[in-house]
C-alpha cells in the first residue's frame, strides 16, 4: 500500500527538502553517509522500519537508542534527521513521517558517496512505543556471532544468505571503534594479513583509555561506496569478525566472490536488498502516527 508518489500533492517539495538537507549536512560532515546508514539498519532490522530508534528516553521510558549496542550510534545520524523534519513541518506540518524520512535520506546519502539508487516507497508511520529492552535480546547481528547464527537472523526476517551478504556492503563507508574487534588483533588465527593486524595494533594501543579510537571498515577506499570490501575480505583486510567469516564461510564465500568481481551485481542486490529493507515491518494506517517531533512519540 506505499507508493512512491505519496507526498506528491501533501508536500510537493518533499524530495527537494531531503536533497538540500542532507547535502548540506554531507559536505560539512562526511561521515553523514555511514552514520545514518547504520542508524537506519538499527531502526528496521529489530522492529521494522519505523523511527523507534529516534526516540529519546524519559524518566518512565528507556527507549532502544539507549540499549547498549545502540550507544555508538552516531550522533549526526540524528541530527541530519532533525534538520529535515524542521524543515518539513515548515513546508508541510503533521503530513511527513520520521520513518519515511530516514528512508529517503538514506537513499538519498548514499547516492551522493557513489552507491546506486533505488526507488524508495512511502507511506510509512511512526512507531507509538520505543523500548530499550527489545533491543537488548540480541535481535541486532554482534561482530562475533558464528556466521550460522548471522544467518539465522536474516532469514527469520526472510533475508537470504545472499542478501545478507549484499547488505554487508555497507561496510565499504564507515568506521568501527577499536572495541569492535580488538580481541581479534592479537589471536594468531585471526586470519588478519600481517602487516593490517600490526597497523591495527598501533591505531588501538591506546584504545582502553582512549574509547573514540577507530577504524576505516573498507582501509582501501573508506569514503566510496563501492565493491573494495568483498575485495579486501580474502587478503586478510576485513576488519570485523564478521567480515571475514563471510569469506571463510563456504555458505557466504561464493556471493563474497561474485561481488568481488562484479559491481554492477554488487550495486544491483545492494539496491534490491536496501529497498526490501525499508518495507521490512512499517506500519500504516492506525498502527502508528505521523510524529510532530522525530524523537518524542506525540
Ligand atoms: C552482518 C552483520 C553485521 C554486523 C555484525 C555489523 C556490525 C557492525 C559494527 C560492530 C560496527 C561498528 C560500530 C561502531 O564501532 O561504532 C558497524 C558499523 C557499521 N555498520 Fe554494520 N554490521 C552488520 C551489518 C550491517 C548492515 C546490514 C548495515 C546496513 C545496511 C550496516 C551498516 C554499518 C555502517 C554504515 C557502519 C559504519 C557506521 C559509522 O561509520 O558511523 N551493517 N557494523
Ligand atoms: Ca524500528
Amino acid at each position: 500500500r506505499l507508493t512512491t508518489d505519496f507526498y506528491s500533492k501533501s508536500c510537493p517539495r518533499f524530495h527537494d527538502i531531503i536533497r538540500d538537507t542532507i547535502t548540506n549536512k554531507q559536505i560539512t560532515t562526511p561521515t553523514t553517509a555511514a552514520a545514518l546508514l547504520r542508524l537506519f539498519f538499527h531502526d528496521c532490522f529489530p522492529n521494522g522500519c519505523d523511527a523507534s530508534v529516534l526516540i529519546s528516553s524519559t524518566p518512565f521510558n528507556k527507549a532502544e537508542r539507549d540499549a547498549s549496542i545502540n550507544l555508538s550510534l552516531p550522533g549526526d545520524g540524528f541530527d541530519v534527521i532533525v534538520r529535515a523534519k524542521t524543515a518539513l513541518e515548515l513546508a508541510c506540518p503533521n503530513t511527513v513521517s520520521c520513518s519515511d524520512i530516514i528512508s529517503v535520506a538514506t537513499r538519498d546519502l548514499l547516492v551522493t558517496v557513489g552507491a546506486p539508487y533505488y526507488s524508495v516507497y512511502l507511506g510509512r508511520r511512526d512507531s507509538r512505543t520505543s523500548n530499550s529492552s527489545l533491543i537488548s535480546a540480541d535481535v541486532l547481528p554482534l561482530p562475533s556471532s558464528p556466521i550460522s547464527k548471522l544467518i539465522q537472523q536474516f532469514e527469520a526476517r526472510r533475508f537470504s544468505v545472499q542478501e545478507m551478504v549484499a547488505l554487508s556492503g555497507a561496510h565499504s563507508i564507515g568506521f568501527s571503534h577499536c572495541k569492535e574487534f580488538a580481541g581479534r588483533v592479537t589471536r594468531q588465527d585471526s586470519g588478519y594479513n600481517p602487516r593490517f593486524a600490526d597497523a591495527l595494533k598501533k591505531a588501538c594501543s591506546n584504545y582502553p583509555k582512549d574509547p573514540t579510537l577507530s577504524v576505516f571498515n573498507d582501509i582501501m577506499t573508506p569514503n566510496k561506496f563501492d565493491n573494495m570490501y568483498y575485495q579486501n575480505l580474502p587478503k586478510g583486510l576485513g576488519l570485523l569478525e564478521s567480515d571475514h567469516g563471510l569469506y571463510s564461510d563456504p555458505r557466504t564465500r561464493p556471493f563474497v566472490d561474485l561481488y568481488a568481481k562484479d559491481q554492477d551485481r554488487f550495486f544491483k542486490d545492494f539496491a534490491g536488498a536496501m529497498q526490501k529493507l525499508s518495507l521490512y515491518g512499517v506500519k500504516t494506517g492506525r498502527r502508528g502516527e505521523i510524529r510532530r517531533r522525530c524523537d518524542a512519540i506525540n
